[in-house]
């Protein structure tokens, strides 16, 4: 379809969906509607299959949680368009709502900045008339918690911490690629997985030159691991969203952009609202590593070396699809975490977990400059805050292994004395901030510290 037919269609729609409990296919329906015809995409998500048959009671929260995907899951086919209306399926409860609305705003914010589209921040969701049936009451929240596991860093202390605090943690992660594997591997742990596949059309349209850019992936990944939650009979879903997450990059028309939206504590409030008042979840999802800063959990993260031929939090590397790729070295993602984990641990390691030197490389500069706030806006990648960064630096400058490392004396020499009064290695180092860490599962979080 060409890009100007695209830009004319002025609604989105969400025609059907279906599961098939036999095999696990549950399939979302989307439509692109305007003057000039329909575009109809279909995505197809596999969930594992339990090992005994689903009650009817399991079924009908699975529904539920599959009704709330099928919206959210949207936004892949929306953002093709961009059109001006959201067409909902079905009525929808209020706190239902606020969560698809802000999927659609603040999830997409920064596409919309990218692709210059103000609109997108204003969508308002229209449902059909109607009540919404009240959900019955399922509450698992004391059965083994589903852990989701990206491959990074993060994911790792969750899981370790579950493990530590006696919790017993199912591994679960969406499409898992090589690194996902090797680190599920390396946990002993046997895990669990969905297949998620985009309609083939959406990739035709994106190379012909349709809208496109970054949608709030967590968001997704998240309410599959519910509904996987749901279907096997199992806990509360534990991510591993860090304190920093919640920062906007910038602010654009009034709008906090925040490359990380779905991974911070407001959509983790309203997908935590949506799945009670839709489908009769108690305690369904949260991350662990809420109150924590990135710092603080590379801190933490050094104490587990068995993970460290494995562990690859760059995105670069998934991007690649080589089963070889692991850390490119280039990207914020790699220069932020080679600084936040250089503090606790011995060079010698570091080096053979990164397989380059990247304090070392004068070539790195620009980019730490940018990390420690001196130069640009936080980049759009998964970075700690800028606070982070300087109490990191502070900290190689008194290591023994780094201190005469080239890029550590070109930052020292650069950053401004103020820099340093800001940035509080206590304030990094105190979990803060607001959480739904549930209280029985706090002491996961002790029994690592
Ligand atoms: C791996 C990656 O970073 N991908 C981003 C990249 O897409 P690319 O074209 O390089 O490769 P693919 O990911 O294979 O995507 C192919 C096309 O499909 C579209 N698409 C993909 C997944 C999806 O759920 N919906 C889709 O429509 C995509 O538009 C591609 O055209 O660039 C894209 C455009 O900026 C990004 O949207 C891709 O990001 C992935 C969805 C992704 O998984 N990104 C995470 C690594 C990521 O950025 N995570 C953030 C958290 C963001 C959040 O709020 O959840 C983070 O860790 O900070
Ligand atoms: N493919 C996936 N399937 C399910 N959950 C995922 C997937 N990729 C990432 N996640 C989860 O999404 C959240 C954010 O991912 P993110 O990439 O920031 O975490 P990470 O891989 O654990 O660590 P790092 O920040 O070091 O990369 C985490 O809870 C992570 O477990």
């Amino acid at each position: 379809m060409p890009n100007g037919q695209l830009r004319r269609m002025d609604a989105f729609a969400f025609p059907s969906h279906s599961f098939d409990p036999a095999t696990g296919r549950a399939a979302l329906d989307y439509a692109l509607t305007g003057p000039d015809g329909e575009l109809r995409f279909t995505e197809v998500i596999t969930f594992p299959r339990p090992e005994t048959p689903p009650s009817p009671r399991t079924l009908d929260a699975f529904g539920r949680v599959l009704e709330l995907l099928h919206l959210v899951a949207g936004v892949s086919y929306y953002k093709a368009a961009a059109p001006p209306r959201l067409i909902l399926p079905a009525p929808l409860g209020e706190a239902a709502t606020a969560l698809v609305t802000a999927v659609y705003t603040k999830g997409l914010a920064e596409y919309a900045y990218r692709n210059d589209l103000p609109h997108v921040l204003e969508l308002t969701p229209t449902p059909p008339p109607g009540k919404v049936p009240e959900p019955t009451v399922l509450d698992n929240s004391d059965r083994r918690p589903l852990s989701t596991v990206g491959g990074g860093k993060d994911s790792i202390v969750s899981l370790e911490a579950l493990r530590r605090g006696g919790f017993d943690p199912v591994p679960f992660s969406v499409n898992p690629n090589h690194i996902i594997v090797s680190v599920n591997e390396a946990s002993g742990l046997a895990p669990l997985a969905a297949r998620r596949r985009l309609d083939p059309t959406l990739m035709e349209l994106n190379a012909a030159g349709a809208r496109n850019g970054h949608i709030p992936v967590t968001a997704i990944n998240s309410l599959i691991a519910v509904a996987t939650a749901v279907l096997h009979g199992l806990g509360p879903v534990v991510m591993s969203n860090e304190r920093s997450a919640s920062d906007p990059n910038l602010i654009w028309n009034g709008h906090e952009v925040n490359h990380q939206w779905s991974k911070g504590v407001e959509a983790e409030g309203l997908l935590r609202a949506a799945l009670a008042g839709h489908a009769g979840l108690t305690e369904p999802y949260f991350s662990l590593l809420r109150p924590l800063s990135e710092l603080h959990i590379a801190r933490l993260f050094a104490q587990f070396a068995r993970y460290d031929d494995v562990v690859t939090s760059c995105n670069a590397a998934f991007k690649l699809h080589d089963p070889s790729a692991r850390w490119c070295g280039k990207c914020p993602k790699c220069q932020f975490i080679f600084l936040a984990l250089a503090p606790f641990m011995p060079r010698t390691r570091l080096v053979h977990i990164f397989g380059t030197d990247l304090l070392a490389d004068p070539a790195q500069a620009p980019g730490y400059l940018e990390l420690l706030g001196i130069d640009a806006h936080k980049p759009f990648e998964c970075v700690g805050e800028v606070a982070e960064s300087v109490v990191a630096l502070g900290l190689v400058a008194e290591h023994p292994d780094w201190q005469d490392a080239a890029v550590v004396r070109t930052l020292l020499a650069a950053i401004p004395s103020e820099a340093w009064t800001a940035a509080n290695a206590t304030d990094v180092f105190t979990p803060s901030g607001p959480h739904f860490v549930p209280p029985t599962y706090a002491k996961a979080l002790t029994a690592i510290s």
